[in-house]
């Protein structure tokens, strides 16, 4: 299994943008988690397509975009232009979650599947043979620097189990409140994607993307 850090560009200093982002991809990690917030599906308001198309020509990195949005389907062809790789999108969200999915393969993108911290895991076994990638959330969506929920690890455990019974290659990312003290847990319980935010560009993006890429390094 492909163990991948993406640092959350939330957490960034955008004065500097563009040398945070080179620090972390220089130090190993393969994608940059993009959030886009719309103050409806979440109370905040991030970033969005403009922020996306410009920074994708300035790193190889994969653009991992996640969509805390209402009713997704909306954006996903704009946020695909725009340059994103994954687009994943709330279960809770959708009208349609199948509709939205398919939105997104149709535009050759990666399709992921989040779920938030009150959502059981077996809501997503409708849509085990659609999705490129399950995406945990371990915090409340809407907010960088939050404390990792602890009942997150159980929910982790399952859907890895639910990915291996399905038989398909689907990647198991974790998000929220991950930090180089908690990290491997959170790898052990079966996640493959680390997002970090905090722990990524809180200090020296560079020595900490190193540092975490040290800890998912010792499960590949
Ligand atoms: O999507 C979100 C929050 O809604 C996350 O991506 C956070 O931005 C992660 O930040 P840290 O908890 O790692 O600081």
């Amino acid at each position: 299994m492909k163990y991948i850090l993406a640092p959350s560009l939330l957490a960034a200093d955008f004065k500097c943008l563009a040398g945070q982002m080179k620090m972390t991809e220089e130090n190993g990690a393969e994608y940059l988690h993009f959030d886009v917030m719309d103050g409806m599906f979440v109370p905040s308001i991030s970033f969005g397509m403009p922020v996306l198309k410009s920074i994708k020509g300035a790193t190889e990195q994969v653009m991992d975009v996640h969509l805390m949005v209402q009713e997704p389907v909306r954006y996903v062809k704009d946020f695909a232009d725009a340059g994103a790789d994954i687009i994943t999108i709330h279960l809770e969200a959708c009208q349609d979650v199948k509709e939205t999915i398919q939105k997104i393969k149709n535009c050759g993108k990666k399709a992921g599947i989040s779920i938030c911290p009150q959502t059981d895991a077996d809501q997503l076994l409708p849509y085990m043979e659609l999705v490129d990638m399950i995406l945990v959330m371990s915090v409340q969506p809407g907010f960088g620097g939050q404390k990792f929920i602890p009942e997150s690890i159980e929910k982790i455990r399952k859907v890895r189990r639910m990915i291996t019974e399905c038989g398909r290659d689907i990647d198991l990312e974790v998000d929220g409140g991950i930090y180089q003290d908690n990290v491997e847990e959170v790898l052990k319980a079966g996640a493959n994607v680390i997002v970090a935010g905090s722990a990524v560009f809180g200090g020296d993006p560079g020595q900490n993307t190193k540092a975490m890429m040290e800890r998912l390094r010792q499960y590949e």
